[in-house]
């Protein structure tokens, strides 16, 4: 389904869910007229009804009252029932469901999809639950909440990935927003007697007892007969009786993950860019020189990083109208993105291989687009040569792309390895990925920085910008130093557009930086 990877399909959801409230309001108007008459129908049964039942054999007996005992049950309850029947409980049965089959409704793996973007970001940007509890993201404060149960359920499939650390956060703040909602029943079988024993399962798989033994204390207070409460402490009352050795605190602290993960983590939290940008000799110039356009209207260049890897930034490159004529055209085609893995074939298209693999790795929604869709591909493709000064008669399709929640590329090269890829008829004629331009057709409220974890450089997307650098080295071969990832986007729609300039195309142009190795 896979609405929830970009931002662009979660937008239907809010229509679906204005159509679904249409509907209960007007079913729950509609029935409340019904039940305030059936409500006075039943007060008026009764009163007579309770009469007959003080002495059967005299109501039956009287001409009164027996006709109206008749008459009720002729008439009066063949009204109510037809004002039952006539209510739209069926009609209101067919609109919600028929909006819950609609395209962009999420089904229950779209949530799962969702959730484990939720603890990606957790981990990548080290969020607090006991914040988000309160609305904060990062130190910012956002009017949203969510209930005790969602806190719970991403508590839930933490555990049930083994993230014990993450578990505990969660359960705790779902403790915590349980109290503040006052026990309101806003779940069917859901109460903190349910959150309790799942923190005591979870603390209990991190071997952690003593907090395992303070939860269970709670729900003992909750509820004297628990006897879950009661089990767990006897059992670990008899264990640490018989074993001694103190569990490891370390076994309680956050998990780091793998070493890519820590520096990407670094990164993305915005932790080194500043290490490079402090850099006093790298500043901004207008570009003037490669193209007599560039005399008339020069571009302002920031740069980067000057060697290996050469990498520069161009400001206000597209416009706003351009950026909307792009995302309008883009929307309809966007579709899942893949990745191509182990560079099995130069050319496979990156939207072509979707193994679970690569979707955990890649979580965006992408369409290529070029010249023959629109007309501003080729000003684009025109100011691309001009900017860079390199031929774009082999490049790619503009690629765009758009992240939804937790939306990120993982570590990756752009460039195809080689030698495997040499009988590829795609790279016999265009060639290597040469140089990658990036656009940006949004700024990112937070997270989604674009990070060369090798060269230990962060950019942060400017609407309108475009980061450029060289993916080959002067012999030509692939630079692990361009090794970059798109960070998980926090808060944000993150937009970009990828144009890939190839190797073949730059044979009269002087494309390579001063000689680094
Ligand atoms: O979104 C980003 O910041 C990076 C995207 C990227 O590297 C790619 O699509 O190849
Ligand atoms: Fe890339």
């Amino acid at each position: 389904n896979d609405v929830a990877v970009s931002v662009s399909g979660m937008e239907k959801m809010v229509t679906i869910e204005q159509n679904l409230i249409k509907t209960l309001q007007a079913y729950v108007e509609d029935n409340e007229m019904r039940v305030l008459v059936i409500k006075m129908k039943i007060k008026e049964f009764k009163e007579e009804h309770n009469k007959g039942l003080k002495n059967v054999e005299k109501y039956v007996s009287n001409p009164i009252s027996s006709f109206s005992l008749m008459r009720r049950l002729v008439f009066e309850y063949n009204d109510v029932l037809q004002l039952i029947k006539n209510s739209t409980v069926q009609d209101t049965i067919n609109q919600i469901e028929d909006n819950m089959k609609m395209e962009n409704y999420p089904n229950s793996e779209d949530v799962s999809e969702a959730t484990e973007g939720f603890i990606k970001l957790q981990s990548t940007y080290k969020l607090k639950p006991s914040e988000i509890v309160k609305g904060v993201i990062n130190g910012v404060k956002y009017p949203y909440r969510l209930h005790s149960k969602d806190l719970f359920d991403i508590g839930l499939y933490a555990f049930s990935q083994g993230h014990h650390f993450y578990a505990d956060e969660w359960f705790k703040a779902s403790l915590e927003q349980h109290m503040m909602e006052g026990g309101q029943l806003l779940f069917y079988n859901f109460d903190k007697e349910i959150i309790l024993g799942k923190a005591i399962d979870n603390k209990i798989a991190q071997l952690d007892f003593i907090q395992a033994k303070e939860y269970a204390f709670q729900l003992i207070e909750l509820n004297k007969q628990s006897s879950k409460a009661l089990e767990t402490l006897d059992k670990i009352n008899g264990f640490l009786a018989l074993n001694t050795t103190p569990v490891p605190s370390f076994m309680f602290q956050e998990p780091h993950g793998s070493l890519d993960d820590v520096i990407t983590g670094i990164g993305c939290r915005g932790e080194f860019s500043k290490m490079k940008r402090l850099s006093p000799d790298l500043t901004c110039f207008y570009e003037k020189k490669n193209h007599p356009f560039l005399k008339l209207a020069p571009i302002k260049v920031e740069i980067i990083n000057l060697e290996n890897p050469y990498i520069i930034i161009f400001h206000e490159v597209i416009s706003e109208k351009e950026i909307e004529v792009i995302k309008n055209l883009s929307k309809p085609g966007l579709t899942r993105a893949g990745v191509c893995y182990n560079d099995e074939k130069a050319t496979c298209s990156l939207d072509e291989k979707s193994s679970h693999e690569s979707r955990s790795n890649r979580k965006s929604k992408l369409v290529w687009l070029d010249e023959k869709d629109h007309e501003i591909f080729s000003i684009l493709t025109q100011r691309s040569e001009d900017m860079t000064g390199l031929s774009l008669s082999t490049s790619e399709e503009f690629q765009v792309a758009n992240y939804g929640l937790g939306g990120h590329f993982a570590q990756h090269k752009d460039y195809f390895g080689l030698p495997e890829n040499v009988e590829d008829l795609d790279y016999k004629t265009n060639g290597n990925r040469f140089a990658t331009m990036l656009f940006y057709l949004s700024d990112v409220e937070q997270g989604g920085l674009t990070i060369f974890p090798q060269a230990v450089i962060a950019v942060k997307p400017k609407k309108g910008s475009c980061v450029f650098w060289y993916n080959m080295l002067p012999n030509g071969e692939g630079n692990p130093k361009t090794i970059h990832a798109g960070c998980p986007v926090l808060v944000g729609n993150k937009w970009v557009i990828n144009k890939w300039i190839r190797a073949n195309g730059q044979m009269f142009t002087k494309p390579c930086p001063a000689g680094y190795q």
